[in-house]
């Protein structure tokens, strides 16, 4: 038997919530189907993520489920990749959800979705170094979700109110794992000023969410700690953003770990004016790039 499930792109930490927040849209998806086989071997087949099952998200988070539940067993995975790695799209956590779902299916695992966030995680490891749920989360419940806890993994859906239209810049950059080294320069500790300012910028934000306030997501969509940290690794990023907002874009934030610019348009801003502020700003540090627009993907 094939079970073949898939996970779209999402962009994680939306400004002020790092490791927190992640949105689900529908700009890219990872397709995974997973096949009993009878070498008793996990093989991955994939052109372009890792074949070793250790290294490779999928691999590792189906590794960590057989283990706890003691199925031995020979499984072919095959991801149909369509999210571009290492741009901030939440690649690698796309294929690890779509396997555990997968996995999930084929063995009448009746996993919750908690726990499916938990082994997709664990798959992040082999991506980064480091288990973050964000990602993950997107490609196990969609829409936007909010993690309250990481042991025991628990996440909340977040019922917005505010919709608003999504513009990926994606600039052509290919840095050598990213997403771990943009971690490794997020400052270990904070002062309590910075501290009370982020608590105060995502508190507004999400009421902005919740309520349809467009200015409050505006005005709470900063970052001065996250964002600003990992700030040699898109200096073009600051610009940009002035520039959508002088266009009247609701807001913008770093997609992920970047270099993804994740744009929020609604019917008042000024789209062109966003693409050919782009061209000239991207222009003027010699990137190419690519603008994608998109909406949210509420759902599986
Ligand atoms: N199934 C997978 N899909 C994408 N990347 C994977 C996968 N498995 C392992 N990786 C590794 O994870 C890294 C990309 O993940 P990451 O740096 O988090 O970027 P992003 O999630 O933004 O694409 C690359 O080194 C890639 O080889
Ligand atoms: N919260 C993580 C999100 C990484 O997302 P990615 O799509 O860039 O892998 C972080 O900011 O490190």
């Amino acid at each position: 038997m094939k079970i073949k499930e898939l996970s779209y792109s999402s962009s994680a930490n939306l400004g002020p919530g790092y490791d927190i927040l992640s949105l689900s849209h529908r700009a890219f998806k990872d397709e995974v189907e997973i096949e009993e086989n009878n070498t008793g071997k996990i093989r991955i087949f994939s052109d372009n993520t890792p074949e070793d099952p250790m290294k490779n998200t999928a691999g590792l988070s189906l590794i960590q489920i057989m283990k706890d539940r003691k199925i031995k067993l020979g499984i072919d995975i095959t991801i149909n990749k369509g999210v571009p790695v290492g741009l901030g799209l939440g690649s690698s956590g796309a294929s690890s959800s779509a396997a555990v779902k997968a996995f999930n299916k084929m063995f009448d695992l009746n996993l919750t979705n908690d726990e499916m966030v938990y082994y997709s995680m664990y798959g992040e490891i082999a991506a980064c170094g480091s288990a973050h749920p964000d990602n993950v989360s997107s490609g196990i419940y969609g829409g936007m979700t909010l993690i309250t806890s990481t042991e025991p993994v628990r996440v909340r859906k977040i019922d917005i109110k505010y919709k608003p239209h999504l513009m990926l810049v994606i600039p052509d950059i290919k840095i050598e794992e990213k997403t771990k080294l943009a971690r490794s320069m997020v400052p270990k500790n904070i002062d309590i000023k910075d501290m009370v300012r982020q608590t105060s910028r995502l508190s507004l934000m999400l009421l902005g969410f919740l309520n349809g306030e467009r200015q409050a997501i505006r005005d709470g969509m900063n970052d001065e700690i996250v964002e600003k940290s990992r700030n040699g690794l898109f200096p073009f990023y600051g610009e940009i953003k002035s520039m959508a907002i002088d266009e009247n874009a609701v807001s913008a934030c770093i997609s992920g770990a970047g270099p993804t610019i994740l744009i929020f348009t609604d019917e008042r801003t000024n789209k062109n004016g966003i693409i050919s502020g782009t061209d000239e700003i991207l222009g003027k540090y010699g990137l190419n790039y690519k603008i994608v627009e998109t909406e949210i993907v509420e759902g599986y």
